[in-house]
């Protein structure tokens, strides 16, 4: 039997402007050990999130993911898969908890074959490859690799890459998470296929400003209208109409708001003025979460070399 740890954090797609390519590690994780057992099959323990209803063998995400690897890596399928999962990250809210659960596989399947076989190439840029090519963008794997706030785009061939950035430590983020959920899916399908070219070199300004907002002046005005959008948020309101609210009770009172990822949650840069302006803006059917950027990213451990 061998047995791998991995936790991987949740991340915020987007941020606003970003569409596709910015994103940031969040400090709440998703915890899995992996154990290739003996005995013929799989069978997946689920804790917390997801619990009772996700599947329980093959079509286990993170069992897809490790099948994939083992695949690209040229190394026989194991007999027998055992996972037990700890999630924090809620499902279908806009955390990356699809991200989160791709890398793990990945991750997993990657440490467990190299420790059978250390030969077995396969980069950090094929872990971030495979796990774009399952997630269909790279804007919540990249932060779930590698941490902190990242820049991610791809190449002519499609490759994707990654520059990470480390955020000012002045600024909080604050999920605020509903109930309600919305698959990723379904929220992309909402966007139209074309934008108009205004609108584009709106986001494309922004975009440029948030990162110099968010890593070196954490303002409260630079961050308002850096975190403005024209490219996503407004088509996909109708899917999410009390975040969309939310997010516009939040900047009027000054609060840098926007939804995370494909939503429904709501993200909140918040700074020292602008921390106690969130709650009352916030009815009790919300979650509010105050989190900090998680630096590091994925993390993989061997459990008897902890
Ligand atoms: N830890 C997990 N284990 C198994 N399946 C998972 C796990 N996390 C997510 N999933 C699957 O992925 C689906 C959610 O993925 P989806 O891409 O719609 O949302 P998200 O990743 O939470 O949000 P976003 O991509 O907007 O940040 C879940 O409904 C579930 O089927
Ligand atoms: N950029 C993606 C993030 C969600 O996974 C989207 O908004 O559809």
């Amino acid at each position: 039997m061998r047995t791998v740890d991995i936790r991987v954090p949740a991340t915020s797609a987007n941020l606003g402007p970003g569409f596709d390519a910015l994103g940031l590690a969040l400090s709440l994780h998703d915890d899995v050990r992996a154990t290739l057992t003996g005995e013929r099959g799989v069978r997946v323990t689920v804790e917390g999130e997801g619990a009772g209803e996700v599947d329980s063998g093959e079509g286990h995400l993170v069992v897809r993911a490790m099948r994939k690897t083992f695949d690209r890596m040229g190394v026989p399928q194991p007999e027998g898969i055992h996972l037990h999962c700890r999630n924090r990250i809620p499902h279908a809210r806009g955390l990356g908890s699809s991200s989160a659960a791709v890398c793990a596989g990945i991750l997993a399947a990657r440490a467990l074959a190299r420790s059978e076989r250390a030969e077995s190439e396969f980069s950090d840029d094929d872990v971030y490859a495979l796990a774009t090519e399952m997630e269909g963008h790279p804007d919540n794997v990249a932060p779930c690799l590698a941490g902190g706030l990242t820049i991610s785009w791809s190449d002519h061939d499609g490759l994707p890459h990654m520059l990470k950035l480390a955020p000012d430590q002045r600024i909080r983020p604050v999920a605020v998470v509903p109930s309600t959920r919305l698959s990723t899916e379904a929220a992309r399908g909402l966007l139209p296929k074309d934008v108009p070219h205004k609108d584009a070199s709106f986001n494309a300004g922004r975009a440029a400003l948030l990162i110099a907002a968010l890593t070196r002046k954490p303002e409260r005005e630079l961050l308002l209208a850096a975190t403005e959008d024209r490219l996503h948020q407004h088509y996909r309101a109708p899917a999410m109409r009390a975040s969309a609210d939310l997010v516009e009770r939040l900047r009027a009172v000054g609060v840098p708001a926007v939804v995370s990822g494909a939503g429904p949650t709501v993200l909140a840069f918040s700074t020292s003025d602008t921390q106690d302006l969130i709650a009352p803006e916030v009815g009790n059917d919300w979650h509010i979460q105050l989190m900090d950027v998680d630096p590091v990213g994925a993390n993989v451990q061997f459990p008897e070399t902890r």
